[in-house]
């Protein structure tokens, strides 16, 4: 870093700094006339006020690179950029607080510093000067408030993101534990009925030993996507884990729910493992239990019972439905 000169031997002129903008010139180039002119090379950061005060960095020429303090060096990057005629540091001048943002040059970079009385005398003596304050810190609170938006979305995008089984796509159990308490407490208290089809792939260990655990996974994938081709929209379907899969039913009742299994089975039976005639495999089959909702019974009670009434299906033969 490297003092070059006060502002007034600097031969930069304030016309362009967007803080003078519509301030009457004069009343602002005495106050400047003796404010340091810093170069900082790429990489610098200005150096702190040793006192409380804070001070205002214009950047005259090159660009300060803005990261939020909190963010550790080498974190997410350039949360934003101070060109030529724009400025940083006025929160600290405000509040007298740490200044909020890391501040670097990103290129060989000349900067304006204004200290914290002269930007106070400037804003006494010059309306305008404090008009423009003013929109710089709506500006700011703006830029704020749409990162943090940005941030809310990102954050829900990988939410979302974690809530789906990587291999088959459909739902995991992270989601279905985050939202089966939610339907069955709409279901009480809607009084209407939602049913639980419990799913483990037959003999799975046989067919991954005897084609391999990643013809395995093919058989997972295609089984997952024969389930979702007989739901509703309204339905859901999640990875329980492993090689079992859960189907909810929102609205449906015992009946109508072991129907929906019957079909599930049906359509199991039928689906290739691969599309491609060449490598004819046997094809998937799985077994089901139904539960449907009982009064007052939470998850942990009707995943129990579809699991049991799934125990009786593998008992009774495989390939089958059993109801609770
Ligand atoms: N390929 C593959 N196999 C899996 C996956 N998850 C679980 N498995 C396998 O599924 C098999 C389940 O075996 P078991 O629990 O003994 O049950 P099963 O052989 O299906 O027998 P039954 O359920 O009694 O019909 C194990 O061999 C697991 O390794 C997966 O993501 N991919």
């Amino acid at each position: 870093m490297e003092h070059i000169a006060s502002f007034a031997a600097s031969g930069y002129a304030p016309d362009r700094v967007q803080l003078f903008h519509g301030a009457p010139l004069e009343a602002i180039l005495p106050l400047l006339a003796d404010c340091p002119v810093l170069r900082l090379r790429a990489g610098e950061s200005p150096p702190e006020a040793k006192d409380r005060q804070g001070r205002l960095y214009v950047v005259l020429h090159g660009a300060l690179g803005v990261t939020p303090a909190e963010v550790r060096p080498g974190g997410e990057r350039g949360f934003g950029t101070v060109l030529p005629g724009e400025c940083t540091g006025e929160l600290s001048v405000l509040d007298h607080g740490a200044p909020p943002d890391h501040v670097a040059a990103q290129e060989d970079t000349d900067v304006l510093v204004i200290p914290a009385d002269v930007l106070w005398r400037m804003v006494d003596e010059c309306h305008g000067v404090a008009r423009n304050m003013l929109r710089l810190l709506s500006f700011r609170l703006r830029a704020a408030n749409a990162q943090l938006r940005r941030r809310e979305k990102v954050g829900e995008f990988y939410r979302q993101l974690s809530m789906i089984d990587g291999l088959t796509g459909l739902h995991n159990r992270a989601w279905l534990n985050d939202r089966l308490p939610a339907l069955i407490d709409h279901a009480h208290a809607s009084r209407e009925p939602l049913s639980l089809i419990m799913i483990d792939l037959d003999h799975f260990k046989r067919f991954n030993d005897e084609h391999g655990h990643q013809t395995g996974d093919a058989a997972l994938v295609a089984a997952a996507k024969a389930i979702s081709s007989v739901l509703r929209p309204s339905d859901f379907s999640a990875r329980y884990g492993g090689e079992e899969l859960t189907v909810l039913l929102p609205g449906t009742g015992a009946q109508a729910a072991k129907a929906v299994a019957q079909r599930l089975c049906e359509q199991l039976r039928e689906t290739r493992v691969f599309e491609d005639a060449a490598r004819p495999l046997p094809h998937v089959t799985a077994s089901m239990g139904v539960a449907t909702i009982l009064d007052g019974e939470d998850a942990d009670g009707l995943v129990t019972r579809a699991d049991a009434a799934l125990y009786r299906a593998k008992e009774n033969g495989r390939n089958r439905v059993a109801l609770a």
